[in-house]
């Protein structure tokens, strides 16, 4: 990607929330006196290449017109939609079309402990190699599968990774992988399986295990905790 590259971030955060169990989208519960939306949002357009934001939320979203974003970088608002891929869809689409962008930085609302040397190393990968990638971590845990709350195989971890976000891609080729895989009815649940879908090989750049996913009550309390060691 040459250093002219227009990076867009893409952020879905249109989901309900509903395994959070919580009385508003997890991407709004308060950590240290702001939104989780609002750390996630700071840490992307803290990066200095990366240009501006567009947070997909669902339709009449109460709540993402009060947030004051902390940085002068343009921060668009579009209306997601039923899956997180259709929200992230809309995104990187409003991103192509009216912020030009070249690059698309998709990461979940849902994950505010993103350190900022991780995402540099994404980029900085991404970046050199011309070829898209995502942060992950290895699997640390002996993996079982269960199809009938019995253990019927341990699966053979030595090749599992933990997929992250964010996810970097070109902007044209991931809307054209994630718009030919939801038309053809394949189930996406991050963009990299799009690029797959579509016969590429997205790179795995290592990140860290506490860049979690806000997804259980639990997490929030652990999410709080990471942010406050202001890991870098
Ligand atoms: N239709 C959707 C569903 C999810 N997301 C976003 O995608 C990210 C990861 O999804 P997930 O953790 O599953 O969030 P929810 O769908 O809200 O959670 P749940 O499945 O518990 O309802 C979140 O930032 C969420 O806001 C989105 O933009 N649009
Ligand atoms: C994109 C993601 O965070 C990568 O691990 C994950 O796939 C999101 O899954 P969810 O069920 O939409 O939370």
């Amino acid at each position: 990607m040459s250093n002219a590259a227009n990076l867009v971030a893409v952020i879905p955060a249109a989901g309900v929330g509903s395994r959070m169990q919580a009385d508003c989208p997890k991407q709004y519960l308060s950590i240290e006196g702001q939104p989780v939306l609002w750390h996630s949002v700071s840490r992307l357009l803290a990066h200095p290449r990366v240009s501006q934001a567009v947070v997909a939320v669902s339709a009449n979203d109460p709540y993402v017109g009060d947030i004051q974003w902390p940085v002068d970088k343009p921060v668009h608002v579009v209306t997601g939609g039923k899956e997180r891929a259709d929200s992230v869809l809309a995104g990187i689409r409003y991103a192509i079309s009216v912020c030009r962008a070249d690059w698309v930085l998709v990461h979940d609302a849902a994950r505010p402990c993103l350190r900022a040397a991780d995402l540099e190393q994404l980029i900085a990968t991404s970046m050199s190699t011309n070829i898209g990638g995502i942060l992950a971590v290895p699997v640390r845990d002996t993996m079982k599968r269960s199809d009938n709350g019995a253990i019927s195989a341990t699966v053979d971890r030595t090749a599992l990774w933990h997929a992250q976000t964010p996810q970097m891609f070109p902007a044209a080729e991931l809307e054209s992988a994630l718009a030919s895989a939801l038309t053809a009815g394949a189930t996406i649940t991050d963009e990299a399986s799009a690029l797959e879908w579509a016969g590429k090989q997205p790179l795995l750049v290592e990140g860290h295990a506490d860049n979690i996913k806000i997804t259980h009550p639990e997490d929030l309390a652990l999410a709080r905790f990471y942010l406050q060691q202001e890991l870098v």
